[in-house]
């Protein structure tokens, strides 16, 4: 009877490891000839990223692509990770229609997402990306300018506030509510004034999603849905996404309505509203609601999908845009000028004047100051594919099942694709000596090929906007203790997370609190600040003041922020793939 047992349990134990054997072989196989730093057991390299805050995950890749190469391989337990930062690789990958399938760190934006344009693939993908392409059409964001720029004068009315309250702040959360009063009027046509009611439920529930959604990408901890339905933030996600659907839900309804009574309207009533000059302004959700797919109009469900992919692709991604460019203006005086002269030379120094599409095309050297920007820090510092079948690029097999990770946060820093990267010079994107054109795929911070990202235009008409109303009202300055020492600022010990919570979230909590309360979150040393010197004189050409001049006045009207979210990441801005002393003195810090 034992030994009948034992053959049993061995049978079983041999069925076991040959189905394992099966489905792993192919991947454990040519994943070992990719390479990549050794794992353990089961678990792989998932220490790696065991409670790792974005920049201590960061640097945990960056010491890896040191020591593996620009392409190498990861276990996360059973899942099989292939890093990705060479720039003929991710050609192979991106430029072709075969690998669309999005890698499994899209299935944490799913709960609210679900099958939108971003998370989507196969025919769905092919037929929503064929109809919503000419939703951003030139014509049609000539009117979501007038947009950003009514949201831009509220977004400088904020500003005007701080600078009277003399408190330090951090401006990222600003920015957070500018980005996400512009996406919502545009995708849905609502106004949801976030940044005069920050904390409206709506307004809450986007932060606290985005917040979810960015640990579980950088945590491993919360990665894994039977650990993560354990967690408290499971039921957050749940209340949340309560909010998220049925306003979006709400808001379908309401416009229907609107399209079935305005289409019943007699011609003359429109002739009549014409004269009068009532102008709708068409939102995203209006073009979905009247568009056929195959012959059939979208479902409530699936426009949802859409118009919730476009809050999250459409905010978070313009907010670290806008926040970390006017960081760098701030650190560079002499762009700001350029900068400020160009805004001055296409749109006039009036700050009341409105902006056209037109002025924006013009300005140009903005235009190279935010692809500088992106070029540093690149608003989705990764994104990744699915490998569906075993395929070949480059010279290396890539197995079934593997997550391919494109990181064009560390191609944008690579010694190789761009002289001295370390440096911030918009004039490296200039026409004639365009880095983007001697390979277009070694700076991918839009993506490239049938996956790009398909608001680029709308992103930098809207940076380009906001850019130039903050600078007609403000100077950005940054304050003389501010220099290249500052750079090496670590993340004060007590601001680290306790085991569970990534940094991130951490910072998000501290950003939400009101201004005043952060004044004693941290050491005074520590806090690195931009001030804004507003400008007296609007109505004339305005003369710049240089720096000197306004240290030199008495009371200069200033706002001191703090860029606590800036620091944070400033510190990996100096991931220099070519310093290895830098490295060593981040290690050190650590
Ligand atoms: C600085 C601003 C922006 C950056 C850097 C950016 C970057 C990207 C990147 C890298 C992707 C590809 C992601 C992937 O392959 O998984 C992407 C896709 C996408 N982006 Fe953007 N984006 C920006 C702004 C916007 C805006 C303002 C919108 C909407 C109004 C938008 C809508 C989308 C959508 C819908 C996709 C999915 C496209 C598809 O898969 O067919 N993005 N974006």
């Amino acid at each position: 009877m034992a030994i009948a047992a034992l053959v049993a349990l061995a049978l079983v134990g041999l069925a076991l490891a040959v189905l394992l054997y099966r489905k792993f072989a192919n991947a454990l196989y040519y994943g070992a000839k990719i390479g990549g730093p050794r794992g353990y057991p089961l678990i792989g390299n998932a220490l790696l990223f065991l409670y790792k805050s974005p920049p201590d995950f960061f640097l945990a890749i960056e010491k890896t692509i040191r020591e593996a190469g620009r392409c190498f391989r990861l276990w996360l337990g059973p899942e099989l990770l292939v890093i990705v930062t060479d720039a003929k690789v991710a050609e192979g990958i991106l430029s072709s229609p075969k690998y669309i399938e999005k890698s499994g760190e899209y299935d944490f934006m799913r709960p609210w997402l679900g099958e939108g344009l971003l998370t989507s693939s196969g025919r769905k993908w092919h037929s929503h990306r064929k109809i919503i392409t000419p939703t951003f059409h030139f014509k049609i964001l000539e009117q979501f300018v007038e947009i950003f720029d009514h949201q831009s004068d509220v977004f400088v009315e904020q500003l005007r506030a701080q600078a009277a309250s003399g408190q330090a702040f951090d401006v990222f959360p600003l920015v957070t509510l500018y980005a996400l009063d512009v996406i919502c009027e545009s995708a849905m046509g609502t106004k949801i004034n976030a940044q005069i009611h920050s904390d409206s439920e709506y307004v809450k529930a986007v932060k606290e999603i985005t917040c979810i959604i960015h640990i579980r990408t950088y945590d491993v901890m919360a990665r894994y849905n039977s650990l993560f339905n354990l967690s408290p933030y499971r039921r957050q996600q749940d209340k949340v996404l309560k909010v998220l659907h049925g306003y979006t839900n709400s808001v379908i309804q309401s416009r229907r309505r609107d399209l079935v009574e305005n289409n019943q309207k007699s011609q003359q009533d429109r002739d009549r509203e014409a004269e009068l000059g009532i102008r709708r302004k068409v939102a995203f959700l209006d073009m979905l609601l009247q568009t056929t797919v195959d012959g059939r109009p979208l479902t409530d469900v699936e426009i949802r999908e859409e118009v919730d992919t476009f809050m999250f692709e459409g905010h978070d991604t313009t907010t670290s845009a806008i926040s970390f460019l006017m960081y760098r203006l701030a650190r560079h005086p002499e762009v700001q000028r350029k900068v400020y002269e160009e805004i001055v030379a296409v749109i006039g120094a009036e700050r009341d004047t409105p902006v056209t599409l037109a002025m924006l095309n013009e300005l140009h050297y903005l235009e190279l100051v935010v692809k500088e920007t992106l070029r540093l820090y690149p608003s989705v510092p990764f994104y990744g594919r699915k490998i569906l079948e075993n395929c070949e690029i480059e010279g290396r097999t890539f197995p079934a099942g593997a997550n391919v990770i494109i990181m064009p946060f560390f191609m944008g820093r690579d010694s190789e694709y761009f002289e001295d990267p370390q440096e911030f010079r918009p004039e490296r994107f200039a026409v004639e000596t365009s880095a983007e054109k001697t390979n277009p795929y070694r700076y991918i911070p839009f993506s490239a090929g049938p996956r790009n990202c398909i608001g680029q235009k709308f992103a930098m008409a809207e940076i380009k906007n906001v850019i130039s109303k903050v600078l007609r009202h403000f100077e950005l300055l940054a304050p003389d203790h501010f220099g290249p020492s500052c750079d090496m600022i670590g993340i004060p010990f007590h601001l680290r997370p306790p085991p569970g919570r990534t940094l991130h979230s951490l910072v998000r909590t501290i950003a939400s609190t009101k201004p005043a309360d952060l004044s004693g979150t941290q050491d005074k040393n520590t806090r690195q600040k931009i001030n804004f010197h507003e400008l007296k004189h609007p109505s004339k050409v305005p003369q710049r003041p240089n720096k000197s001049t306004i240290d030199g006045q008495s009371t200069p009207t200033r706002i001191p922020v703090d860029t606590q979210t800036v620091q944070l990441l400033e510190r990996l801005s100096l991931v220099d793939l070519d310093s290895a002393e830098a490295h060593r003195t981040l290690e050190a810090k650590k």
